[in-house]
Parts: structure tokens; C-alpha cells; sequence
């Protein structure tokens, strides 16, 4: 077991799986107020699933506050699932207002490669060095400006593709980047850690990955190795998601009980069933 608890970074950690309990051990002593600029679907699961598991949400989206706000959350959201001029606007003064204040982003860039707006607005926003993003594989490959297949879970684009525009987008931005899917994968460049939990249920209720970007942000506030928040994130969402769906079967009540077991998830339940590599 790891005994060091610094958050600092550690190239070569010994036990990735203690590195993720220490993780939420963090997150759970610190509580991050975690600033969400997303879209208008998935608010309401994105504040309950921070709040299950032990950050603060909070859904500050007026381009003045939205700055002003960088001096008191300790991390921000920017997810693009629903952008317009008006958010675009706010998140322009945002980001440069956390980089100002050492404090660490995130982009989620929801459909990023199929629609020009967002993609072009993602680019552009890249240059103020997210700690982390946090995309499905069409979603990863997009932002890099290669060809997708197409959309989502059933694009057909693989994780091998993925996990090589995330090498490149890592060597572009210094960001670590999160591909999420059947297995999710974390990259900082130099090292890849990948997470074999979750369910396909995951996929029926809509912004469990959108949430998952803002759980992203609230480690990244607690764990200075952004490799080591990563993971977190995928193991913490990924192994909740499995226990929940045993005991829910359908996308309503596997939604209440993934919000259950990402309250009830400690280092007993990840060390038990987490298959991280
Ligand atoms: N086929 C699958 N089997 C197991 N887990 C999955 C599967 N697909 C996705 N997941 C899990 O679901 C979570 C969300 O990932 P996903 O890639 O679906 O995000 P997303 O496409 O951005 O979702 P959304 O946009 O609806 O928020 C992750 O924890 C991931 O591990
Ligand atoms: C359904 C939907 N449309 C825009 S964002 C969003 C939530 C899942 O990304
Ligand atoms: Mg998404």
C-alpha cells in the first residue's frame, strides 16, 4: 500500500488503485467547489453527482460573475453541449480568469468534430492549457481535427485511434486526457492508465459523461498529478455505475442508484472491484 500522501505528482506510482483511493480520500476531506459552465440537459445530474460524492457544485453562468467566481471555486467545467454566443462569451472571461489563478479546467467538448461552431470554439480555448479534457472516443479524435466515424458509443471509432489523437492533443495543450467508453482510457503523454469498469446502462440516461467531466474537474482541484485525476474520475464513475446497475435495470432506477453508490463508493468497494491497469 501507498503510504506517501502528498497529491504531488508521482511518475511512477507503485499502486495506481491506492493512488485513486487516496483520490477520493482527498476529494471527500476538501469538498471542491466545483464551477460547472455546461449544458442546459444535464445540470440537474451533474450538481447531484458531485454533491454524492463529496464536492460542492455550484452552476455560476453570467459572463462578469463567471470570472469573479475564478477567486473563490477551486476548478471549472467548461462542457459545450449546448453552447451559444452568450456562454461562449462567459467562458471566454472564465478560463483566463482560473489560469490567472492557478487554478485547474476542464473541457468536456461535447460533439466537437461534428458541428463547426463548437469545434472551432474548442480549438481556440485549447490554448489556455486545460488540466484536463474529458471526451467520448469521436469526441477526442474530433478535437484533434482528424476524421470521425461518427457519433458517440456506436461511432465505430476505437479506442486505439482515440488514445493516439489524445497523445497528440496531450503534446499540443500539457492536458491529460480522458477517453470514455467501454474501457476508459487516461493519458498525460508519457504514461496511459485505462479503467475496464462500468455498464452499458451508463450510456441510457443522458449526461452520466457530462457529469463525469465535472467530477473530473473536482479531482483535478484535489490531486496535483492530473493522470492520477483522471483515473479517479473513470474509477470512481466506472465502479459505481457496475455495483448500480446490479441492482437497477432500467435507465430511471439506475439513475437514483447510481447516485446511491457514488455516495456509498470508499477505498474497500474500489480496491475490491476497480480493474484498472
Ligand atoms: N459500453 C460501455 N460499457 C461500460 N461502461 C461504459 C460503456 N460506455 C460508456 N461507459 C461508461 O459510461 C461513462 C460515460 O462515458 P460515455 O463515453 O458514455 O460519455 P459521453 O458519451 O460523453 O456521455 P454523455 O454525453 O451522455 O454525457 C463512463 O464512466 C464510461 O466508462
Ligand atoms: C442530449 C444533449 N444534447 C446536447 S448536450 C446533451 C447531453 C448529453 O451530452
Ligand atoms: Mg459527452
Amino acid at each position: 500500500m501507498t503510504t506517501a500522501n502528498t497529491g504531488a505528482a508521482s511518475n511512477n506510482s507503485p499502486s495506481p488503485i491506492e493512488d485513486v483511493v487516496l483520490a477520493l480520500e482527498r476529494l471527500r476531506a476538501r469538498c471542491p467547489l466545483t464551477h460547472c459552465m455546461t449544458n442546459e440537459v444535464v445540470k440537474d445530474i451533474t450538481a447531484n453527482v458531485l454533491l454524492a460524492v463529496g464536492a460542492s457544485p455550484a452552476m455560476v453562468e453570467h459572463a462578469e460573475e463567471a470570472q469573479e467566481f475564478a477567486t473563490m471555486a477551486d476548478a471549472l467545467l467548461v462542457n459545450l453541449g449546448t453552447l451559444d454566443d452568450v456562454q461562449m462569451e462567459a467562458m471566454r472571461r472564465a478560463i483566463p480568469a482560473y489560469q490567472r489563478a492557478g487554478k485547474p479546467w476542464v473541457l468536456d467538448p461535447v460533439a466537437v468534430g461534428a458541428l463547426g461552431v463548437r469545434t472551432r470554439f474548442a480549438r481556440e480555448i485549447i490554448a489556455h492549457r486545460p488540466a484536463l479534457i474529458r471526451g467520448n472516443a469521436s469526441e477526442i479524435i474530433g478535437l484533434c481535427g482528424r476524421a470521425s466515424r461518427g457519433r458517440g458509443a456506436d461511432s465505430g471509432d476505437s479506442a486505439e485511434e482515440a488514445l493516439d489523437a489524445a497523445g497528440e492533443l496531450t503534446a499540443r495543450t500539457g492536458a491529460v486526457v480522458l477517453v470514455t467508453g467501454a474501457v476508459d482510457y487516461a493519458t498525460d503523454g508519457a504514461r496511459v492508465r485505462s479503467c475496464a469498469n462500468g455498464h452499458a446502462l451508463m450510456t441510457r440516461v443522458t449526461g452520466v459523461g457530462c457529469a463525469q467531466g465535472a467530477l473530473a474537474a473536482a479531482f483535478a482541484a484535489v490531486c496535483e498529478d492530473r493522470l492520477e485525476a483522471a483515473l479517479a474520475t473513470a474509477a470512481v464513475m466506472a465502479v459505481a455505475g457496475e455495483i448500480a446497475a446490479a441492482r437497477a435495470a432500467h435507465p430511471g432506477s439506475f439513475r437514483v442508484a447510481l447516485l446511491d453508490e457514488l455516495s456509498r463508493i470508499d477505498g474497500e468497494i474500489l480496491r475490491q472491484r476497480a480493474r484498472i491497469a
